[in-house]
């Protein structure tokens, strides 16, 4: 690909990026081509080399082999160039604690060049953006987690980048904060801006991500949108069911089994995958039953076992996740 196609087309490629920590394979020939309008996610457990990738597109980590272009510009040899283009919020917020929200923001506008009788309006501006307005003037230390994690997402969109790295931005936000900050990335995503973002929530990858890869070991496991990872890799169906309460002379266990023998048999090669109280969850592997036959043996498990209620659905991101990382060392 020529250098102006690069530019033309991806605000990010990255060709066969590798990092050795000393003798250790820590991200391993990674390929990747990231757009305006799109928001990627890398997923991956605890030491998948998430922030290590982060880090040699960022230029904080030096790349032991391969390379990265950020709008056609080659990392390695136009570092300072780069870094203009990029927004980064780091898995760690990197705040001082006895500045107030007002005078971080400042601070940034000012190293990213912001005009100086600008910065009061862009600060009070991401501050309305990210609904922390009313905790402007406190300092640092005094801030909740959630709203520490917002104000550093606020501060990688700091002079306007096209491209914005976020390291697990959502952590430790409750569920409104987090739906929040979704809404507000989302924004940002189709006024087009080129996202990269990690993190552990699948729920977070749905809703946010137009394509998304799972990291095990250094290595992209798999890599596509999440309709497309679901639809190759989660093989079925998950079926739940809830049995009756079932009165104290009944045996609980002998119904249970009943209910498990007929699930087996009409749906051959189902594996329950988990029993909690009354709960049963099974993973139907058979895709080629048609759903109108799958409610019809259902309906007629109904009328003849204990089961008070059933619901069938399509297999998770969770799932796809979790058969990938059961490798990661
Ligand atoms: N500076 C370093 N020196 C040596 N090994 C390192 C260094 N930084 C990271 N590693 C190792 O590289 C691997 C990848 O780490 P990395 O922090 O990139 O993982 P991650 O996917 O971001 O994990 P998490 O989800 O916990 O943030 C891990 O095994 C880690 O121990």
């Amino acid at each position: 690909m020529s250098r102006y196609e690069r530019s033309r087309n991806y605000a990010l490629v990255l060709q066969n990026v590798t990092k050795y920590y000393k003798n250790f394979l820590a991200v391993n020939g990674l390929c990747l081509g990231v757009k305006p309008y799109e928001c990627f996610g890398l997923l991956g457990m605890n030491g998948a080399g998430k922030t290590t990738t982060f880090k040699m597109m960022t230029g904080d980590e030096q790349i032991s082999y391969g390379k990265v272009w950020v709008n056609g510009l080659d990392i390695k040899r136009e570092q300072k160039k780069v870094q203009k283009l990029i927004g980064y919020c780091p898995q760690f917020d990197a705040l001082l604690d006895d500045l107030t929200i007002r005078e971080t923001l400042k601070i940034f506008a000012l190293i990213r060049g912001v005009p100086y009788k600008e910065c009061k309006s862009l600060g009070e501006h991401l501050a309305h953006e990210f609904d922390f307005f009313k905790h402007m003037d406190k300092k640092i230390k005094e801030l909740s987690g959630g709203n520490k994690r917002k104000l550093s997402t606020a501060i990688a969109l700091v002079g306007d980048p096209p491209i914005i790295y976020l390291d697990e931005p959502t952590t430790g936000m409750d569920p409104a904060t987090k739906r929040f900050l979704w809404t507000a990335l989302a924004k940002l995503r189709d006024s087009g801006k080129c996202i990269i973002l990690t993190s552990h929530s699948m729920e977070e990858c749905e809703a946010l991500c137009t394509r998304l890869a799972i990291m095990v070991n250094g290595n992209f496991q798999c890599l596509g949108s999440t309709q497309r990872l679901k639809n190759k890799f989660a093989t079925g169906y998950t079926l739940t069911i809830k049995v009756k309460k079932i009165a104290d002379h009944v045996n609980v266990d002998q119904e249970i089994k009943a209910i498990d023998n007929f699930i087996q048999r009409k749906f051959p090669g189902a594996q329950l995958k988990e029993k909690y109280q009354e709960l049963l969850s099974y993973q139907l592997t058979n895709n080629s039953i048609p759903w109108s036959k799958m409610f019809g043996i259902l309906e007629k498990g109904k009328k003849n076992l204990n089961i008070e209620d059933y619901s069938i659905g399509q297999c998770s991101l969770e799932q796809v996740f979790l058969s990938f990382t059961k490798h990661q060392q």
